[in-house]
This record gives C-alpha cells, structure tokens and sequence, in this order.
C-alpha cells in the first residue's frame, strides 16, 4: 500500500476554484443540491459519493459542458458560470471523461499532436513555420516522456493497453497546459498493475496544478489527493483528509448503512468493494 502523501502538491492559498450554492436538476431530480466549496491553486482534491451522487453533473458543470440551474463558478475569482467549455479551457481548465477522448486510429504521437496544436494560435502554424512544427513536435516527446509514453510514440492508440490508454488521456489533457485539471476516474478498470502506473503518474503532476479527482480507489486517493470531498444525493456531506473521510461516521453509513456500525473499512480499497462488477459505492 502507498500511503505516500502526494509531496508534489503545493497548495498556495490562493483560490483556484469556487463554487457557491450550485445546483443541477433533471425534471425532479437534483442532481447537484446547492454545492458551496473552493478549491486553492495547487491543491489536490478527491470526489467521492455513491453512485448517482451528482459527481460527474459536478463536473460537467464545472467543464461548462452542463448549465446549472443555480449558483456560480469563478476561476481565479473570475465568474465563468455563463462561460462556454471552450472558454474555460482557453481560461486554463482541463478535463478528462469516465470515456476515452484518445482517437484510437491514431498513433501516440498523432494523438498528443492533435492535443498540443490545439494550443497553437495560428491552426495554420504548422504549415506555415518549421521551427513552430518543430516546437510542437518537441512538446509532444517531453509530454510522452513525462508519463512514460516515450517508447510508445509510434505504436497506434488501438494497441495500447487500458492502462496506457489511461495515461495517454491524462496527456491529452495536459497538453493544453491547464491550470485546473478534472480527472474522471482515471483508475476505472484498470488492473492492479496498472492502477500503480497511474498513481505514478497523478504523482508526477506539475506541483503548481490544481487537481480534482473523482476516483472509486481508494489507494489512489491516498497517493493523489490531500482532501476529499463528499456528495450525497447531490449534497456536499463532508469534507477532510482521507484519513478523516475514511473514519468519518456519517461517510460510513452513506456507504455501508446501518449494518456496518463497529465494521472496520477494508484497508486497502477502503471505500470501493465491488467497484470492478459495476457494483461501486463510489
Ligand atoms: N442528463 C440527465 N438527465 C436526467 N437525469 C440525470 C442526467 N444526468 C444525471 N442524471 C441524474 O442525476 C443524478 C446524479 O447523476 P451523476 O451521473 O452526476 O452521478 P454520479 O455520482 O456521477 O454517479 P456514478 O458514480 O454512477 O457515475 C442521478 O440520479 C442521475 O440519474
């Protein structure tokens, strides 16, 4: 078990997110409940919540890609509410879905090409200038390399494992150099191995990044994360370190009900029993 705490964070105080009262309905259902918390610069934050807790409504909210039917958003004390998704990733917001945006007819490199040329500011760049072709294909090596890609540049995204597919998401999602990033489940599916990967690579984050996590593992929260944030319902219960989240009564009858009163939580995967059978309790 890795109970290393996640060092490279380097939370400065300043506040990279904040939501107030936000909310999100569907017809009768509230999926998000008037959610209020903020989130500093460089701090790495875990979501967790049953299934149909409102987490990805969350995040769809926070990406822009889903309006909310109350509340506000600010980035870096700018209201991006009313902003579309486009403009909160030029405003430095990064994201990644439970489902691959990795193109799988495309190799490693051609997928993390088509992500970096999306920070260029000419999308004639390429074609018109060799040294900015050159920069670009410099950019994509040094992310490979970051994350362990480096020798699997040429390989297509269909011949990588789930896990290499995993990571190469991650990438994706940094190339465009966010400030904010969203994780959605990285670890979904992945195979023991493979879930140490990733919590290496969630430890070799930039430290300035701010990063928000929905995750049903609990190892990888413990190695990616100093906070946790808890929904319920759409409601924000609880929030603390993941030691305190893990000891915290009202987080431990939300997941194991009454029955559990005196259970110990399982060490290793304290909160997720059943996650890989569909039966996740996050
Ligand atoms: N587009 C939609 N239309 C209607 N209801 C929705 C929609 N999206 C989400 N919901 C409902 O909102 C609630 C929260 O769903 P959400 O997917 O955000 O939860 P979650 O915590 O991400 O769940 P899971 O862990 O299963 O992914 C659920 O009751 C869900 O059925």
């Amino acid at each position: 078990m890795n109970t290393t705490a996640p060092a490279q964070a380097a939370s400065t105080g300043e506040v990279a997110l904040r939501v107030e009262s936000l909310g999100r309905q569907f017809a009768g259902v509230k999926a998000v409940d008037g959610v209020t918390l903020s989130v500093s610069r460089g701090a790495r934050l875990g979501i967790i919540g049953p299934n149909g807790a409102g987490k990805t409504t969350f995040f769809n909210m926070l990406s822009g890609e889903l309006k909310p039917t109350s509340g506000r958003i600010e980035m870096f004390g700018q209201d991006v509410t009313r902003l579309p998704a486009h403009r909160r990733v030029a405003l430095g917001l990064g994201r990644t879905y439970q489902v691959t945006r990795v193109l799988h007819g495309l190799t490693v490199r051609e997928n993390l090409t088509v992500a970096v040329h999306g920070l260029s500011r000419s999308k004639l760049g390429l074609l018109r200038s060799w040294r900015a072709y050159r920069r670009q294909m410099e950019q994509v090596e040094e992310l490979a390399a970051s994350f362990g890609l480096e020798n699997r540049l040429d390989v297509l995204a269909e011949a990588l494992s789930h896990g290499e597919v995993r990571q190469l998401d991650v990438c994706l999602a940094l190339a465009l150099k966010p400030s904010i990033l969203l994780l959605d489940e990285p670890a979904a599916g992945l195979s023991p191995a493979e879930r140490v990967d990733i919590r290496a690579l969630l430890n070799r984050l930039p430290p300035e990044l701010t990063l928000i996590l929905i995750e049903h593992d609990m190892d990888v929260l413990r190695s990616a994360v100093d906070e946790i944030a808890v929904l319920h319902h759409g409601e924000y219960v609880a929030r603390g370190s993941v030691a305190e989240i893990q000891q915290n009564e009202l987080v431990r009858e939300l997941y194991l009900g009454k029955q559990a009163e005196g259970a110990e939580l399982p060490k290793e995967t304290a909160l997720n029993a059943g996650t890989e059978s569909g039966g996740g309790l996050v």
